[in-house]
């Protein structure tokens, strides 16, 4: 099972790396791999579990950060009522389109590989196009938008070196560019 010490921090170069695609039919290693990482999502969703294994819960994991740079990513999005508004493993996931609407989460972004707080507005893509293929090999194209679609773009950030306050303005943190949508 995933735990805390198993996630790399800043400074750990794999977090730097563009991670490798993987070929199908996937391997039994690569199998394994996404299962794990929804079952770490899984587990730090669920508050006692995750008190009980001190994890801090998360939507979203990549591979990178538990060292292995390989292009898998687990999302589990769950909505303020407990239901889930998207959950899978994506394998060589793509951002096929992109709306020219922007947005950004109200309280900014954090990540379980920075143990900082990085203040200001993580600017990115309201609406995406998303391409990915499944544990099964079956290819998937779907749209996202708020919420669902920052998570993704958060974990295919990962996949290309990139973290989250990489995207923030350092002169004025918390400037509201034209065209972008707070979302709360
Ligand atoms: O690459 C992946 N990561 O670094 C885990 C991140 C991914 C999200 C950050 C912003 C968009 C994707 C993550 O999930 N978090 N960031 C650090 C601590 C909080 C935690 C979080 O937002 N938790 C959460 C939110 C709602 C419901 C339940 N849990
Ligand atoms: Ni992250």
């Amino acid at each position: 099972m995933i735990l805390m010490k198993d996630i790399i921090r800043e400074g750990n170069p794999t977090l730097r790396a563009t991670a490798k695609k993987v070929s199908f039919p996937l391997s039994q290693e690569d199998r394994d791999l996404g299962k794990k990482m929804m079952k770490y999502l899984e587990v730090s969703q669920d508050e006692k579990l995750a008190e009980k294994y001190h994890l801090r819960a998360g939507v979203g994991l990549a591979a990178p950060q538990i060292d292995v740079s390989k292009r898998v990513a687990a999302v589990l999005v769950p909505d303020n009522d407990g239901s889930i508004v998207f959950k899978d493993v994506l394998y060589n996931p793509r951002i096929l389109r992109e709306s020219v609407k922007r947005a950004a989460l109200n309280e900014g972004e954090g990540c379980l590989s920075v143990d900082r707080n990085v203040a200001g507005l993580v600017i990115r893509t309201d609406r995406i196009t998303l391409e990915y293929y499944d544990v099964n090999g079956e290819r998937h194209e779907i749209k996202l938008e708020n919420y669902p679609a920052i998570v993704v773009q958060h974990e295919i950030d990962h996949l290309n070196g990139t973290l989250f306050y990489d995207h923030i303005d350092k002169e004025s943190p918390f400037k509201l560019p034209e065209n972008t949508i707070i979302i709360e």
